[in-house]
Formats: structure tokens, C-alpha cells, sequence
């Protein structure tokens, strides 16, 4: 599948990397305003092709868009130490308005794949502007806060990631909600497995796990400048999704009805992912307190977009 990446900055250009290595896309094409950025990034990554799988990496203008089956949107400013996602709305929904119409107009059939943060205001914003259908439009959410859910419990447990199956849901920011009640190790629910290996989760590590997930892009980008291996293979792993027309279950944000009271709003719930992008949206049984606290995010995410888009 040929795969466009809108914003070759810190994530699309890992996240072309991660297409190469995983073998995800045979064709990638990255777009920058910056293009002097887009060249530079594409011919760094296509010097790992001799040692991961074979693609075709170039840079180019939105009409080399054309015939790409996914178009991965990471262009706009990210946070800088301290500031929130919700604080780059104003900034980054501009640069949505030149970049969404100019990548549909090139590539019409394509899946849009949001990045850019804040990514649920973000996919609402480009589902608008895209004027798609249902489903062809989707944001990475919090698949990336899953990912850190999984890692932190798997190194508190001592088990491969892979077997720990936990999500976090709703907003992919500060509102975000771990779903502990339905987290397991296989098929093995996630209390009973840790009292059987004698790591008990007790409140306080719930809550010191909770502070790591939740605050993992602050202290990265305190550290760092910024993230970007983390949502690079998220993004990777969602094209491969797609690619494969897999069906597989993955936490994405997109526009959802029926969560807490008000307007549909994008945020992200366990959604099967194949050829036309969400198949599917899968409602989790949660705990009341999990329940309430997603249609807090819910609300928290319909206050930003409120009278602005
Ligand atoms: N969804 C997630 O889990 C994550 C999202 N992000 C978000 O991804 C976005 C990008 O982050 P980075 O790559 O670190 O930033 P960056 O600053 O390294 O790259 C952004 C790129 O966008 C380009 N750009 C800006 N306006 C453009 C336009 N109109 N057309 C084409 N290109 C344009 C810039 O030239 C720059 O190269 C940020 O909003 C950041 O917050 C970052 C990490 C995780
Ligand atoms: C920057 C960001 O959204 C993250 O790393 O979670």
C-alpha cells in the first residue's frame, strides 16, 4: 500500500521508519511545508530499506499524494514543557484547513490518519473538513496510552507486553481513563494474575502506574523535546491494520455517539481496524467509576470544540 505522511517532523518521519521496518507500506511519500525537511527525512529512512523491508521512500508535494490508500496527517506544532494538547487547538486546526482539502484533492480515496494533537479535536476537525464517511477517518487516540498502559503493567508484573490486554479510552490527554476492571494477563484476569505471582496491585501502585501512563508525554518532552518512537509504531501498526484488512482491535479515536450527554465527539474506544478504516465500535463493560469518568473526558473534549468548530 502506498502510504502519504503529511509533516515530516519528529513523528512523520519516525513514523515513515516504522512503515519501512515493519513492512507496513511499499510506497511512502512525505509532504512538509519545510521541504528541504521532507527530502532529507525520506532519504534518511530509505537508507534503512536495505535492512527491513523494501519500500519506495520519496518526498514530494501534495499531488504525490495521489493513489496512497492511507494518508498519515502530522503536520502542526507539538507541545512545548508543560503545555497541554488541548493548548495547540487554535494553531494546529489552521493547519488543518490548508492541509486536509489539499491531500483529499489529490488522494480521494485515501484513509485519513490523524496525529497531530490535540488528535481527538483534531480527527473531529478533519472528519468535518474531509466530509467522509464514517470510518475513513480516524485519529492514532489513545493507542499510544495503551501501549504505555501495557508496557507499565507488564514491567510491574514481569510478562511479555504482548500477553497483557488493557485499554485506555476516551481522550488521548490529561482526561484519559485506564480501564483496570477489564485489563487481564491472557485470558486471566489482571488482579487474580498479580496475586498469583505475589506483585499485588495495590491503590498505591494503581496509582503511581496511573501518574506514569498519564504523565508519560510531559516527562518525555521535559526530557526530550518531544515524542515520537512511541506514536510512530502505533501509527505503523494502524496502517498494517488497514493494509491487511487484519479486523484487528485497537483503542483509535473517532467521532462516537452516545457517550455521556451532548454531541457525538471523537475520542478513542476499542474499534476493529481493516480496509475501510473503523469496521466497528466495540462498547467495553466498564465500572461505574470508569463509566463516569469517560463521559467526564467525553465532556472535557465537546468544552474545547465548543463554539470553535
Ligand atoms: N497523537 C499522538 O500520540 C502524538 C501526537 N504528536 C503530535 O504530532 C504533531 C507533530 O509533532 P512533531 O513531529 O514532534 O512536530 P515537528 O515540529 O517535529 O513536525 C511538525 C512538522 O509539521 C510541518 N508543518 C507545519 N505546518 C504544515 C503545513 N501547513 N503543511 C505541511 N507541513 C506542515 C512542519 O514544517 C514540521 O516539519 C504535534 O501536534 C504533536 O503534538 C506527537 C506525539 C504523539
Ligand atoms: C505528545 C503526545 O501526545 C504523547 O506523547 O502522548
Amino acid at each position: 500500500m502506498k502510504v502519504g505522511i503529511v509533516g515530516a517532523g519528529m513523528v512523520g518521519g519516525a513514523a515513515a521508519n516504522a512503515l519501512v521496518l515493519t513492512g507496513a507500506a511499499d510506497r511512502i511519500v512525505l509532504v512538509d511545508r519545510n521541504a528541504a525537511r521532507a527530502t532529507a527525512e525520506a532519504e534518511d529512512v530509505l537508507h534503512a530499506t536495505p535492512f527491513a523491508h523494501g519500500a519506495r521512500v520519496a518526498s514530494g508535494g501534495h499531488d504525490d499524494l495521489a493513489g496512497a490508500g492511507v494518508v498519515i496527517l502530522a503536520a502542526g506544532v507539538g507541545q512545548r514543557p508543560g503545555e497541554t494538547r488541548l493548548q495547540l487547538l487554535e494553531r494546529n486546526a489552521a493547519v488543518f484547513a490548508d492541509v486536509i482539502p489539499a491531500a483529499l484533492r489529490a488522494a480521494p480515496d485515501a484513509i485519513l490518519l490523524v496525529a497531530t494533537n490535540p488528535v481527538d479535536i483534531m480527527t473531529q476537525i478533519a472528519t468535518r473538513l474531509a466530509g467522509l464517511p464514517p470510518g475513513r477517518v480516524l485519529g492514532s487516540g489513545t493507542i499510544l496510552d495503551t501501549a504505555r498502559f501495557r508496557a507499565r503493567l507488564a514491567g510491574h508484573l514481569g510478562v511479555a507486553a504482548a500477553s497483557v490486554h488493557a485499554y485506555v479510552l476516551g481522550e488521548h490527554g490529561d482526561s484519559e481513563v485506564l480501564c483496570w476492571s477489564a485489563a487481564s494477563v491472557g485470558t486471566i484476569p489482571i488482579a487474580d494474575f498479580a496475586a498469583q505471582l505475589e506483585k499485588p496491585l495495590s491503590d498505591e501502585v494503581k496509582a503511581r502506574i496511573d501518574e506514569d501512563v498519564r504523565r508519560a508525554a510531559y516527562r518525555i518532552i521535559a526530557g526530550k523535546g518531544a515524542t515520537w518512537y512511541g506514536i510512530a509504531s502505533g501509527l505503523a501498526r494502524i496502517v498494517r491494520a488497514i493494509a491487511g484488512d487484519e479486523r484487528a482491535l485497537l483503542s483509535v479515536s473517532a467521532i462516537t455517539e452516545e457517550v455521556g450527554e451532548g454531541a457525538p465527539v471523537a475520542l478513542s474506544m476499542p474499534r476493529i481496524i481493516g480496509a475501510r478504516g473503523v469496521e466497528e465500535t466495540l462498547r467495553p463493560r466498564l465500572s461505574p467509576e470508569e463509566q463516569r469518568l469517560l463521559e467526564r473526558s467525553a465532556a472535557i473534549l465537546r468544552e474545547a470544540m465548543a463554539g470553535r468548530w
